[in-house]
């Protein structure tokens, strides 16, 4: 792949449109939003605001005849995800390359897998503190996309996002192990957006108050714990290291999963200490935090349906 001139988005929520609010600053009508009638018609309606400035994409229904982008970027939750991937998959070509910016450890290998793609590069975002109010998107920090290939090589892949990201001013890291980045974010999300679920806590309770760190850090250690059962090998300083992550978020924020928990959506706890629990189970390793986590947070969704 040379340069990247078409890129198309699927999930215009916080992540979605902060980044591809930066995307269409440079492509214009080279970005596409992809999405069902009833969506696009809901962006029209109002367009997205994103940091007090209103965006009109470029959209193009889901299931509308496409030519491959350059590059197919996923910005869906987990559970959406099969069915984004559906809906984008005429905008996938044999060359084209994809980002999931998706938290969890699972999103790349179910994309390569339904869709054959041999350009599917491991991604995650990191220190970005964005939140969606229906179609308005507010960020304090837009932080950076870490991303690169599991086998750590600089590929043309590697260097198309690249320049892709420097004319669009994204931040960016192509971390040595990509692998290890993304389960360290995946031990900050197990720790911080489950207990921010169930505390019902913005992140300045986490930078104020250190019992509430002390909930989300008992989480995060058998996140280490774990990672090196299956040979990724998270130590103390990965937990340290999230530490100045954390007091760099804005203050008012709130973790996605609290977002989901307030508006009422389901959450992506199935992804965090659903596959904790999943993998303490398959090497035999305790992991009685994420279980009770786990627990506290279904009866959450259990409550918000009720309520519905
Ligand atoms: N918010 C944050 O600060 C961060 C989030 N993340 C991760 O990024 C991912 C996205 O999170 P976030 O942006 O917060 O989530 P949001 O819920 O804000 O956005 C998801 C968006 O995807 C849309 N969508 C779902 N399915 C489809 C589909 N089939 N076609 C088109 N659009 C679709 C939803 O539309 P609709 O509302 O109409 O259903 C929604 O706008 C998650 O995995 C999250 O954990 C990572 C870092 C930080
Ligand atoms: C790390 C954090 C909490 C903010 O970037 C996040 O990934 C989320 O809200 O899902």
């Amino acid at each position: 792949m040379g340069k990247i001139n078409t890129v198309s988005l699927i999930g215009l929520g916080a992540i979605g449109a902060a980044y591809g609010s930066k995307l269409h600053l440079l492509l214009g009508d080279s970005l596409t939003v992809v999405a069902n009638e009833e969506r696009i018609q809901r962006y029209e309606d109002t367009g997205l605001n994103v940091n007090s400035e209103t965006y009109h994409f470029h959209y193009q229904i889901s299931d509308t005849a496409a030519a491959p982008a350059d590059l197919v970027i996923f910005a869906v939750k987990n559970a959406e995800l099969d069915q984004a991937i559906e809906e984008i998959g005429h905008h996938i070509g044999p060359n084209t390359i994809i980002l999931s910016l998706l938290n969890g450890i699972s999103s790349e290998e179910i994309i390569k897998e339904a869709t054959g793609n041999e350009h599917v590069l491991y991604s995650m975002c990191v220190g970005i503190d964005a939140q969606r109010n229906g179609t308005s998107i507010h960020y304090g920090n837009l932080g950076r996309i870490c991303y690169g290939e599991q086998n750590q090589s600089v590929s043309e892949d590697v260097l198309a996002v690249k320049e892709l990201f420097n004319e669009a001013g994204i931040s960016y890291e192509i971390p040595d192990d990509i692998k290890h980045s993304v389960w360290a974010k995946f031990m900050f999300n197990v720790g911080i957006n489950q207990t921010s679920a169930v505390l019902q806590a913005p992140y300045s309770i986490f930078q104020n108050i250190p019992a509430a760190y002390d909930l989300a850090l008992a989480a995060m250690y058998e996140v280490v714990t774990i990672s090196k059962k299956v040979g990724v090998h998270l130590t103390e300083e990965d937990v340290k290291q999230y530490t100045p992550v954390l007091h760099l978020l804005s203050p008012k924020g709130k973790t996605s999963m609290l977002q989901d928990i307030e508006a009422n959506r389901k959450t992506e706890v199935e992804y965090f200490a659903g596959k904790v629990c999943e993998i303490g189970k398959e090497f035999g390793v305790p992991t009685p935090v994420n279980e009770q986590l786990y627990k506290i947070i279904h009866v959450k969704e259990e409550i918000a349906k009720y309520r519905r």
